[in-house]
């Protein structure tokens, strides 16, 4: 293994929405970049089990966690630093979009509700509870949300999504604030489309598809990868990031807005 494969030796992290997508991918990542375990905290339960299974239930544990309940996340994070002693890396992940369109016209404000219970008071109950623990157990930690590229514009639908990860990256930056003189640091990424379950569902295309259909969407040629984000959540749980807090860090290949 080389060097660049350690960065993150020793580290325990929790990964919300970490069964499937950019959660997956990340994990998978984690554990190659030599982080000493990662707890999968998602609703799939069969399948965060196998992906825990298929990495090693050495240094992987799944737990089920609906984080749109504050009492679940705590426990997760509880469970965490009992059985693994710290938490120094929590990526707060987990997100769902609306199958209906939701523009203001038509909002439907069920729905909108639901998606605000996940995208933003899970990401907040995330947030809160590591942070907790971290302050608690001294622990000079790092906390990574996942935003989006729609959390810096306006969309003609989606009205509910955007306005959750706006709020996502609110919270970041002001949580970043509050918890600097601790250590803490807490950024987020901001991906462009990836063909995950969640996209290829929404959009009722096969993945292969999904990735034609945002080609030409971005500066660089080629196409956004679940892997490239991991790669930006890694850097920003490693110590390379040390000084780097408060960012909002875009992984899109120049999204040509409209
Ligand atoms: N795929 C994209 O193009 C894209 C772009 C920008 C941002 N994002 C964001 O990335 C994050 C990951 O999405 P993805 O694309 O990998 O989708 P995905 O559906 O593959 O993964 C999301 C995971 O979150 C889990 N989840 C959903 N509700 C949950 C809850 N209440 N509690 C715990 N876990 C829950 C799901 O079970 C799933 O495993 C989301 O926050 C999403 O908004 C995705």
């Amino acid at each position: 293994m080389g060097e660049s494969s350690k960065k993150l030796e020793g580290k325990v992290a929790i990964i919300t929405g970490g069964a499937s997508g950019i959660g997956e991918a990340t994990a998978r990542h984690f554990i190659n970049h030599a982080a000493r375990a990662v707890v999968i905290a998602d609703v799939q339960d069969e399948k965060g089990q196998e992906l825990a299974k298929s990495i090693s239930l050495d240094r992987c544990l799944y737990m089920h966690c609906d984080v749109s309940d504050e009492d679940h996340i705590k426990t997760v994070v509880e469970t965490t630093v009992k059985t693994y002693g710290q938490l120094d890396v929590m990526f707060c992940n987990a997100g769902i979009i609306n199958k209906a369109k939701q523009t203001i016209l038509d909002l439907d404000l069920t729905q909108y509700e639901k998606l605000f219970s996940v995208n933003v008071l899970g990401t907040t109950a995330s947030v809160k509870h590591a942070a907790r623990a971290m302050v608690e157990g001294k622990v000079k930690g790092s906390i990574i949300c996942t935003a989006s590229v729609a959390a810096s514009m306006g969309s003609l639908q989606y009205t509910d999504y955007t306005m959750s990860k706006h709020a996502v990256v609110g919270l970041m930056r002001s949580a970043s604030k509050q918890l600097g003189g601790y250590g803490i640091r807490v950024n987020s990424v901001s991906p462009g489309a990836v063909a995950t379950p969640l996209i290829c569902g929404h959009m009722e295309m096969e993945a292969e598809k999904v990735e034609r259909t945002f080609e030409s969407s971005y500066y660089l040629n080629g196409v956004l990868k679940a892997k490239h984000v991991a790669d930006a959540v890694v850097f920003l749980a490693s110590d390379e990031s040390e000084f780097i807090t408060g960012h909002n860090l875009t992984v899109d290949g120049g999204y040509k807005q409209s």
